[in-house]
């Protein structure tokens, strides 16, 4: 894949013209900039994400890692330049359009439907990705509901939530709902994976056991960005790190060499993390 991305049209975000994404990168957030009013929260923001790899995004609070995941989801439009997802620019889309081209996201805060059973969350986005949009009666097309049934138990099973499938989603624990959440973003079958803090408040065994399913979701393929405070879950999974810092990337690379940057243990120094 060899993407030139042209000038947008007039209503969007201008990108770079000469911006070229390499082959093996399936998003490049090109020269993005995002202010609030007099805060420039984004600045210069280039950033490659390869194809089958966990691309950790971290910096101290305020850093703008937020801000950048809702340029990438739709959920804020830069104020210049562009998001481009194997070849599509995402800059203007709906965050559903960019859903649907096959970009998932799990949230700081689980969204799920509290009123159904585990099972029915899992198996509602499968309805979803099967008919392309989310419909009433959910449960119409009799003949492939074992299928999705049997589908959604082996992703509940994946993410040790299988016991639980009749259980109210709203009755969860914290954590559980969180993996809740990720056997919805799986059963989509993303080709990107965002995970906002995917950890938050589990206990440390639960954090454990979903740095595994997230390195099985690896070796699956899928490529994911993680946003994340825990140092050990980003050393856990990353291939490559980026640190933001006041807006702008003040260092990248692999995990190792990240580590030992100055210029990060300096962003972090007072930090709490
Ligand atoms: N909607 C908004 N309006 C105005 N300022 C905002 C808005 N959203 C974020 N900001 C500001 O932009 C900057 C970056 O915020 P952001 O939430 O992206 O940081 P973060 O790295 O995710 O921080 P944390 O780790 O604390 O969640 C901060 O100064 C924040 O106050």
């Amino acid at each position: 894949m060899q993407t030139t991305i042209p000038t947008a049209q007039p209503a969007q975000p201008k990108a770079p013209a000469a911006t070229k994404t390499p082959e093996n990168v399936v998003l490049h957030v090109a020269d993005v900039h995002k202010r609030f009013g007099g805060l420039h929260a984004l600045a210069d923001i280039d950033l490659q994400v390869e194809e089958g790899k966990t691309h950790a995004i971290i910096g101290p609070n305020g850093a703008g890692k937020s801000t950048l995941l809702n340029v990438i989801i739709g959920r804020l439009a830069p104020t210049s330049g562009a998001v481009v997802f194997d070849g599509t620019i995402l800059t203007g889309k709906k965050p559903h359009e960019i859903n649907q081209l096959g970009v998932a996201r799990v949230f700081q805060t689980p969204e799920i439907f509290a009123d159904l059973s585990v099972l029915q969350n899992v198996m509602t986005p499968a309805f979803a990705r099967r008919d392309g949009a989310f419909r009433i009666n959910m449960f119409r097309s009799v003949e492939s509901e074992a299928e999705i049934r049997d589908e959604a138990l082996a992703m509940l099973d994946d993410v040790g939530l299988v016991g639980r499938r009749e259980a109210h989603a709203g009755a969860l624990s914290r954590g559980d709902k969180r993996r809740l959440e990720l056997a919805m973003c799986l059963i989509q079958k993303p080709r990107l994976l965002l995970l906002d803090e995917p950890t938050a408040g589990m206990s440390r065994h639960d954090t454990n056991t979903t740095i595994e399913l997230l390195k099985k979701i690896k070796s699956r393929g899928m490529t994911k960005i993680i946003i994340e405070h825990d140092m050990h879950v980003v050393f856990s999974l990353a291939d490559k790190i980026t640190v933001l810092a006041g807006g702008r990337i003040i260092a990248e690379g692999l995990p190792e060499a990240v580590r030992g940057d100055p210029r990060v243990q300096e962003a972090y120094l007072g930090g709490a993390h």
